[in-house]
């Protein structure tokens, strides 16, 4: 091994450790330009730069955040902000304990050939960028795949092309000293059955980890980050925690090789207190080889941006919100959440 490697391994390894730290998981607060907007129009804001600048300063700020939550997503434009104060927005999550990444995917696109799945893009200068924002104190990285689900779809074509892009992008991200976090996300929108959603996320994640292996990615350095394994929105009857903790945690077994060390959920459009109690299911049934946390981003932002509704006065409000819902999460990681603490301050 050439002294560079060892290096890069030394730095992933760093990263792993003050990511995967037991009692704590992922903050995603990487919405692209249109989520965002999407997100602050739900308590009537309009996305400016600044208040997208001021927002994201007041959740990464939040005072008890870093108990809970060992790393940050960014959107790009988030690492060059500045705190009202004047301190650079990574610098401050490092003064709360956290661990700044990034989403490096440029979104998705429709894919040729098939009928209705897409491709995510922005593998072209991702090297290059992936320099600037280390620079700018970035240490791991995000990217998003996502699967639609029909009686047809995902096609063979999706699941194996999104794969590759997943991979190669993996591969640049460890050859740049870079922990990746691999999303590929199996969408909960439609009226599909847990049946049909744990046949494609094990095909979908089977395929993923393939590629992987094919490009020569380390397992030991790298977090997966992908939908639990539930009903559609609009099925009949919605899963239980219990049938989410079961359906998941097979489907994982079967697919995800135990040399990954931490599988960190997205909530999907699940309501923050469903997420909560599904990660609480997964964390309730006997050990796994990797830890089970969250990356949650509407699941655990929604009570604070309700709080917030684009009024300064209610900072307080709005980080309180975002505390208590991440200490919520922490008390799932152990398996020791209960609905009735809803109603507890
Ligand atoms: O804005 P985009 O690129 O569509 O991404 C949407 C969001 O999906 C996530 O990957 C998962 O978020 P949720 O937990 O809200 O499903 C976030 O990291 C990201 O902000």
């Amino acid at each position: 091994m050439s002294t560079g490697q060892a290096n890069n391994e030394n730095t992933l390894q760093a990263t792993i450790e003050a990511l995967v730290q037991p009692g704590k998981g992922i903050l995603a607060a990487d919405e692209s330009e249109k989520t965002i907007a999407k997100r602050f129009q739900s308590v009537g804001v309009g996305s400016t730069v600044d208040n997208r600048r001021w927002y994201r300063s007041s959740i990464i700020a939040a005072p008890g955040l870093g108990d809970i939550v060992s790393g940050i997503i960014f959107f790009e434009e988030t690492l060059t902000q500045r705190a009202d104060d004047g301190t650079l927005l990574p610098a401050l999550a490092a003064h709360n304990g956290i661990v700044a990444g990034v989403k490096v995917d440029k979104g998705k696109l429709p894919l040729s050939g098939t009928v209705g799945d897409e491709i995510t893009q922005g593998l072209d200068g991702l090297a290059h960028r992936l320099t600037q924002y280390q620079r700018h104190g970035a240490r791991f990285a995000k990217w998003r795949n996502v699967y639609h689900v029909t009686a047809t779809s995902p096609s063979r074509l999706a699941i194996a092309s999104n794969a590759e892009v997943l991979a190669r992008y993996a591969a640049i991200c460890q050859a740049q000293g870079m922990v990746p976090i691999v999303e590929p996300e199996v969408l909960m929108d439609g009226d599909h059955s847990i049946d049909r959603c744990a046949e494609i996320t094990e095909a979908v994640v089977h395929e993923v980890f393939h590629a992987l292996h094919r490009h020569g990615v380390a397992l030991e350095y790298m977090l997966l980050k992908p939908n639990m394994v539930i009903a559609g929105k609009d099925h009949l009857t919605p899963s239980t925690p219990e049938e989410v903790a079961t359906y998941t945690i097979r489907c994982f077994r079967r697919v995800v090789p135990a040399a990954v060390p931490s599988i960190n959920f997205l909530s999907g459009g699940q309501t923050p207190i469903q997420a909560t109690a599904n990660l609480n299911a997964l964390n309730s049934l006997s050990k796994q080889p990797w830890a089970l946390t969250f990356s949650f981003g509407r699941a655990l932002q929604e009570p604070a941006l309700d709080a917030w509704r684009g009024d300064a006065a209610n900072e307080e409000a709005l980080q309180s919100a975002l505390v208590r819902r991440a200490k919520l999460n922490g008390k799932a990681l152990l398996g020791a959440y209960e609905q009735n603490m809803e109603l507890l301050d």
